[in-house]
């Protein structure tokens, strides 16, 4: 395709899924400022009439997502100060994404798993957006996966102020073991040795947390993705937070998502 063509397809290729309940809709300001005073308070009107927020206010965004969850999803949710603030109608897309994965010939069906699906969100963060909108939304169940003090208790307190999906997310710590890398290009994950090729140098990632004998549909990640954190602040008009632990590893994403590549060769059968 040449240059021109193309630019016009990524121009007009949707950003958000068909499925995805803001598509038709966006979020009403209006409507959410007249429920939610909390919300309100953020909430101010342009010359042409238009509610607005200031998306570069981490209050602000953090308390659109607490009523678009509440309102839309029927969740309770909270995340401290300045922890990654996920934006909903943007990881819905990727649950719907993932349906349509499930749902398509690509990757084969399981024996013996019934309709019942369930995923492995690595780095669930303390907001455990994935596993709150897959299991809302679709009756998923969850492992989700995080390594920082903060994300572990945030997220069991997200899922424990949802009674109601308790029974379908685990929130697991990734452990403290470490893969390193050693001057011959070895690395070693938590005492057993495997190549890597990508220098990834960190905590486990899936081989080592997931437990012998479980089996999941997908796994998925929004990796911690910039290699330092001048990065990670390039983009003036929003303010979605993120601490240091949530947005970077050594490597990048390149380097997470080259582990989570060799991770799924050793771990096939595990997932489908
Ligand atoms: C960019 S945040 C994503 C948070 C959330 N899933 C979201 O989409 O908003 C990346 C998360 O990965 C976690 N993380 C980093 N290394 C990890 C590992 N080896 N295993 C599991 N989680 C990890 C970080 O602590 C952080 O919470």
């Amino acid at each position: 395709m040449g240059g021109k063509k193309r630019r016009r397809a990524e121009r007009e290729r949707p950003t958000i899924h068909p499925r995805n309940r803001y598509s038709e809709k966006p979020p009403d300001f209006r409507v959410l400022a007249s429920i939610y005073p909390s919300f309100e308070h953020f909430v101010f009107y342009s010359n042409d009439g238009r509610p607005r927020i200031d998306w570069t206010d981490f209050n602000a965004t953090r308390e659109l997502t607490r009523v678009l969850l509440h309102h839309d999803h029927g969740l309770q949710w909270w995340i401290p100060d300045g922890q990654l603030c996920p934006t909903v109608p943007n990881r819905l897309n990727y649950i719907h994404w993932i349906e349509d994965l499930l749902a398509s010939n690509v990757v084969p069906k399981c024996n013996g798993g019934g309709d019942k699906v369930r995923g492995f969100d690595i780095g669930t963060g303390v907001n455990c957006i994935y596993p709150l909108l897959g299991s809302s939304l679709l009756g998923w169940s969850f492992v989700g996966s995080d390594v920082t003090d903060v994300a572990v208790e945030w997220a069991e307190r997200n899922v424990g102020s949802n009674p109601h999906l308790s029974d379908l997310i685990e929130i697991r710590r990734a452990g403290s073991a470490c893969i390193s890398c050693s001057a011959d290009g070895k690395s070693s994950s938590g005492g057993r040795d495997s190549e890597s090729k990508n220098g990834y140098y960190g905590p486990l990632v899936l081989d080592g947390v997931v437990k012998d004998g479980e089996h999941f549909d997908f796994c998925m990640c929004n990796p911690p993705f910039f290699e330092n954190m001048d990065e990670a602040g390039l983009n003036p008009k929003t303010s979605c937070g993120g601490t240091s632990e949530e947005m970077v590893c050594p490597g990048g994403e390149k380097a997470f998502i080259t582990r989570i590549i060799e991770d799924s060769v050793v771990l096939k059968q595990s997932f489908r």
